[in-house]
């Protein structure tokens, strides 16, 4: 569906979008995922057709963002990271006017209105001013504007930044839907996120794909920590004898028992090393029969952590003064309040609020 090829953006002497090449599939839920400053946004703005890439090509669906961009962004609905509200609009008066800005028809407009209200859970608050809506819900709107007209492909820019725990789980929710009917791309520098909506993640870091994988095949194709955690039974200095004499395990650490005569333990071995066998022969040799043993494999976080790193100390001391301050994970906006603490509402509005 979206072919992106050697894309690169410059800003002067600063590239902020390096050599990028991927294909999304029809249907599937892109996570672009990256540091602040990796790039994520300038790479939408120019699928977009928002702003021009210094090289390469986009092609969606065959069209080429640049040679027929009004092709192109018919089949778009985006989300920019700020979504254009019209705050003086009702709801409904600002879902009519994106569904004329998208050229749809007389006869489906109302309809393609009421259907994308239902679809975001705003009806209920249709003929409230966007001004007197809490975060959560004008980033509610922002979704229904890039749903309106069902375009083909819908690109959202960090859809959940600033939204407090419920309202995030709300958006999640309204974004896996999406993809029943839509192919989704979305941004975040939030790995969580990714990993609960995406089925494919692509991690971003100064501009360059470092890594493009399902979420689950990410853990095994990073291997394990190199670790594992052991439950054993018997007595505790034959197991730590044991366990010593083991040439490949490089630290053991002792965690609070949970059962009388059963010990735990973190053992840490080199990196992609499988000591499982050997851990096991030598426990079955000093008759220490091992309860459970399970690889401690690394978390989606560590993943990014360690590729955006590794990334990033492979860089020569030029570019990394050019480097942008990564800052990950974003505390809720105090913004959030509930719709309940909305102030200075129309009576028409109280009413539609006490529907809630
Ligand atoms: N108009 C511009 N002029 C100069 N530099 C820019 C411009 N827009 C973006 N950049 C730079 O390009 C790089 C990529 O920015 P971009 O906004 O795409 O990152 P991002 O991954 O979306 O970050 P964030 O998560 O903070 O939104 C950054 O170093 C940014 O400072």
């Amino acid at each position: 569906m979206i072919e992106v090829k050697n894309l690169v953006k410059r800003y002067g002497n600063h590239i902020a979008v390096d050599h990028l090449s991927f294909t999304v599939e029809k249907g599937q839920i892109l996570g672009f995922l990256g540091p602040n400053g990796a790039g994520k946004s300038t790479t939408m703005n120019i699928i977009t057709g928002y702003i021009s890439a210094t090289e390469g090509t986009v092609t969606v669906n065959g069209h080429d963002v640049y040679e027929e961009p009004e092709e192109v962004k018919r089949m778009i609905g985006y989300l920019p990271e700020f979504p254009p509200l019209y705050p003086d609009m009702t709801i409904r008066e600002y879902l009519n006017f994106v569904a004329d800005i998208k050229k749809v028809s007389k006869s489906e407009k109302k309809q393609m209105v009421e259907e994308v209200m239902e679809a975001t859970m705003i009806t209920p608050m249709a003929n409230r001013l966007i001004k007197h809506l809490s975060k959560g819900y004008k980033q509610r709107v922002g979704l229904a504007q890039a749903i309106m007209g069902y375009p083909e492909l819908i690109i959202l820019d960090e859809p959940t930044v600033g939204l407090d725990p419920k309202q995030i789980i709300e958006i999640r929710e309204l974004i896996k839907n999406l993809s029943k009917n839509h192919t989704v791309i979305l941004s975040s520098h939030i790995m969580q996120e990714v990993s609960a909506v995406c089925d494919t993640i692509m991690i971003i870091d100064k501009g360059k794909l470092i890594l493009q994988d399902k979420p689950e095949n990410l853990s095994a194709r990073m291997g394990a920590t190199g670790g594992i955690r052991l439950s054993v039974k018997g007595d505790k200095e034959t197991i730590r004898n044991t366990l010593g004499s083991i040439d490949r395990i490089l630290s053991i650490e002792e965690l609070p028992a949970v059962e009388e005569g059963v010990y735990e333990f973190s053992i840490s071995c080199n990196e992609n090393e499988d000591i499982r066998e050997d851990v096991f022969y030598a426990m079955c040799k000093s008759n220490t029969p091992i309860l459970e043993m399970k690889s401690i494999r690394m978390s989606l976080e560590d993943i990014f952590l360690k590729v955006t790193n590794n990334y990033e100390n492979s860089i020569t001391s030029e570019e990394n003064d050019k480097m942008i301050e990564s800052e990950m994970g974003e505390a809720p906006d105090e913004n959030s309040a509930s719709e309940a603490e909305q102030v200075n509402m129309t009576e028409e509005e109280k009413s539609d609020a006490g529907d809630l």
